[in-house]
């Protein structure tokens, strides 16, 4: 099942380096700002580009099996209280999400919670309770891959048919720095000592049962993770498989994503491998503290914006990026041209 995904406007990407080129600025002052404004134009396929005015966010909610395994600092309990925080406008993203002017929505792909009284809307994608623990039995069924691979690329239409210009895939899930740090080392044939990190804040004890974990789960899954679909089944999750699936369709629909942390860019090397190029619709929001996430980034060939040393998750880092890129485009469209002030 492999998705085609086309090149962002090369002419746009010109046109927008020659106009970088002849801004009233030294060259390369603007750096970073520089070459996302000229992404920007090549994405948007015009010069100068616009700056992104609906950014969208969707959280990934889903419990994993292996949170009972001591591979976290926090119990899996807080998975479902975070959905509800969520929903309730009051977890970390939605105060940067506030700040920005970023639309954001929580979707429950595998909360292992019926999370009875809140809106019907959040649950109304949910594949299943939880994930099998992967270091002893595969995530997910394959059919339940396939229906959340589905889910979160139906989820993409619809935040594109919204009016999305910019799109934001979130998470939240007790455990899911474990899962993602296997993809991670499954993607790039890296043992599990190279890939993990401390998540929520486990201790030594607690880094050394997640690294056995992954370990374990890398060599149960053997060369079935050569498939980015048998990836997810045997180490990946619901709300892991739908933020492939969102990040795919987005590479699809031609409209641009911001990354967040190790979560993000895990689902991002996964959407890579099922949808070849995706690569070029994203960009890097952040760098989180997870070894993981840098080794990805490194696989394809992003440099994060900002470096804050943070480890939320929840799309927030690539929220607290959104500014950056909003300035990109603004200092491409309204920096006077050298020659026109000589
Ligand atoms: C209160 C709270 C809010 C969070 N928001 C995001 N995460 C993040 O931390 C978890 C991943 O780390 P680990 O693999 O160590 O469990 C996920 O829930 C992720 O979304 C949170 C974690 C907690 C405790
Ligand atoms: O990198 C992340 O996104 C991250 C790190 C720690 C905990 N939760 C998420």
């Amino acid at each position: 099942m492999k998705v085609t995904v086309s090149a962002p406007d090369a002419a746009a990407r010109a046109a927008a380096e020659e106009r970088l080129a002849a801004l009233a600025t030294p060259a390369g002052a603007l750096g970073r700002l520089g070459d996302l404004g000229v992404w920007l134009a090549a994405v948007q396929g015009v010069v100068p580009p616009r700056p992104p005015a609906a950014v969208r966010a969707v959280v990934f909610a889903g419990d994993h099996g292996v949170a009972a395994h001591g591979v976290s600092a926090y119990p899996a309990a807080v998975t479902p209280a975070m959905v509800r925080s969520f929903a309730a406008g009051t977890a970390g993203v939605c105060a940067l999400a506030r700040q920005h002017d970023v639309h954001l929505r929580v979707l429950d792909l595998g909360v292992d919670d019926d999370l009875d009284g809140i809106d019907p809307a959040v649950r109304a994608h949910k594949v299943r309770r939880g994930s099998g623990a992967i270091h002893v039995e595969d995530a997910l069924e394959r059919a339940e891959t396939e229906q959340a691979l589905a889910t979160g690329a139906a989820v993409a239409d619809e935040e594109i048919a919204a009016g999305a210009d910019l799109l934001i895939g979130g998470d939240m899930g007790i455990g899911n720095t474990t899962p993602t740090a296997a993809l991670v080392a499954a993607a790039l044939g890296l043992p599990a000592e190279d890939v993990v990190g401390r998540g929520t804040g486990v201790d030594d004890e607690g880094l050394d049962r997640k690294t056995d974990v992954v370990r374990a789960a890398l060599q149960r899954a053997g060369d079935r993770v050569d498939d980015p679909v048998e990836r997810l089944t045997a180490l990946g999750s619901a709300d892991l498989a739908a933020t492939v699936g969102f990040l795919a369709r987005a590479a699809e629909r031609g409209v641009p994503v911001v990354l967040d942390g190790l979560i993000s860019v895990a689902c991002a090397l996964t959407a890579e491998d099922l949808a070849p190029g995706a690569t070029q619709w994203f960009v890097a929001g952040h760098r989180s503290t997870e070894p993981a996430q840098s080794l990805a980034l490194e696989k394809l060939g992003l440099e994060p914006l900002v470096d804050a040393r943070m480890r939320l998750g929840e799309g927030s880092g690539a929220v607290a990026a959104v500014p950056l890129l909003r300035s990109a485009a603004l200092l491409l469209a309204e920096t006077a041209l050298l020659s026109d002030l000589l």
